[in-house]
C-alpha cells in the first residue's frame, strides 16, 4: 500500500473565505523548511466549485448547499477510487464539510465495514440545517454523516430546495447513515451551541476534552478511545487545526478557539491512533493562511504535524 496526497482546495462550506488557501500554504510551509514532502508522494487534486461563492443564494441556513454536497460527491469518489486501489489517502481539504465526502468515500470503498471516527476539532460540527447557527455547512458534516435531521430541535425554516439537497447529501457513498454515534470520538470539542450539546447527550457522543486529556494522561485516553471503537475494523482521522490552542498556536483558521491542544498533543494522539494499525485515511483541514495573524504559522505547524503523522503511517503500512 502506498500514500497517496489528495488535494481537496474547497472553502465554500466556511463563513470566511481562504481555507482553499490553506493547502498551497502548507505546501509552501514544506518548500520553506527545504523539505521534499510534497515531491514524495504520488498526488491529485479534486477540482472545486469556489466560483460559485459569486452566485446568489437563497439557502441561507445551509449556504451554497448545491454546490458542496456536489463537492462532498467529488471527495467521496475521489477517496472511494483511491481506497479500492490500495492507496492510504491523505485529504489536504479547505473547509470540514468535505468530512462528510470522505466518510462516504470510505463506507463506498468498505461497505461490509465497520468505521470508528477520531473527529479532532474544537467543535463538533453536528448541525443540520434545521438547527444551524450560521448556515456554514462546515458546521453540519457530522449529522449529515450519522443521517440526522435534528428536526426536534429547530430554529431554522429552511426552503423546500435545501431540504432536498440535505437529503442528497445524506446519501452520498452509501445510502443512510455511515456510522454508528457510538463510533464517533471527540477529542477537543470545546465551542458548541445548544442544539449540538443536546443531541451530543442524546446520542451519548464521548468529548475528550483538552482537561480531561491533561488530567488522566493522553495516553490512557487514547487508549480507552481506541477500546471503545474495538469493535471497529476501520478508523479515519479528521483533524482540524482548530482543535490546537489558537493563542498557544496560531489563529490561522476561520473559527479558532482558545484553551486548546498544543502541537506536541496533537502529535501524540496522532500518533497512537495511527499505532492501531485500523486507520484507512487522514484528513487535515481549516488552515487559514489569509487569517493568520503570525505570518504563515498554522500552516507551518499543520505541516510538521502532517510529516510526522506521515513517518508513523509509513511505517505501518
Ligand atoms: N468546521 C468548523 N470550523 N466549524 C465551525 C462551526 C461553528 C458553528 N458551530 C457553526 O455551525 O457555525
Amino acid at each position: 500500500m502506498n500514500i497517496k496526497i489528495l488535494k481537496n482546495r474547497s472553502d465554500i462550506g466556511a463563513g470566511t473565505r481562504g481555507s482553499d488557501l490553506g493547502i498551497d500554504a502548507m505546501e509552501i510551509a514544506a518548500i520553506v523548511k527545504g523539505n521534499h514532502y510534497f515531491n514524495e508522494f504520488p498526488s491529485e487534486d479534486i477540482s472545486t466549485h469556489n466560483e460559485s461563492i459569486y452566485d446568489k443564494d437563497h439557502n441561507s441556513f445551509a449556504k451554497r448547499i448545491g454546490h458542496v454536497a456536489e463537492q462532498c460527491m467529488r471527495v467521496s469518489n475521489a477517496i472511494a477510487k483511491n481506497l479500492k486501489a490500495d492507496y492510504f489517502p491523505i485529504l489536504l481539504s479547505g473547509d470540514h464539510s468535505s468530512a462528510l465526502g470522505t466518510i462516504s468515500g470510505i463506507k463506498n470503498a468498505f461497505q461490509d465495514k465497520t468505521l470508528g471516527v477520531f473527529w479532532i476539532d474544537a467543535h463538533a460540527d453536528i448541525h443540520t440545517p434545521f438547527t444551524s447557527p450560521s448556515g456554514n455547512i462546515h458546521g453540519m458534516p457530522l449529522a449529515a454523516a450519522l443521517g440526522l435531521d435534528n428536526t426536534h430541535l429547530q430554529v431554522n425554516e429552511p426552503i423546500a430546495e435545501t431540504k432536498d439537497y440535505w437529503e442528497n447529501m445524506k446519501n452520498i457513498g452509501i445510502n443512510g447513515p455511515k456510522l454508528r454515534p457510538e463510533h464517533l470520538l471527540y477529542f477537543g470539542v470545546r465551542d458548541t451551541e445548544e442544539a449540538e450539546n443536546k443531541t451530543i447527550e442524546k446520542l451519548a457522543i464521548k468529548n475528550y476534552k483538552v482537561e480531561e486529556v491533561r488530567f488522566r494522561g493522553l495516553k490512557n485516553c487514547v487508549a480507552e478511545a481506541l477500546e471503545k471503537l474495538s469493535d471497529c475494523d476501520i478508523i479515519y482521522i479528521s483533524f482540524d487545526v482548530d482543535s490546537m490552542d489558537k493563542d498557544l498556536v496560531s489563529d490561522g483558521t476561520g473559527t479558532p478557539v482558545s484553551k486548546g491542544f498544543d502541537q506536541d498533543e496533537i502529535n501524540q494522539i496522532l500518533e497512537q491512533i495511527v499505532a492501531s494499525k485500523k486507520v484507512v485515511c487522514l484528513e487535515v483541514v481549516e488552515v487559514n493562511p489569509l487569517l493568520d495573524t503570525g505570518g504563515n504559522k498554522m500552516a507551518e505547524v499543520a505541516f510538521e504535524i502532517l510529516n510526522k503523522v506521515t513517518e508513523k503511517i509509513k511505517r505501518n503500512l
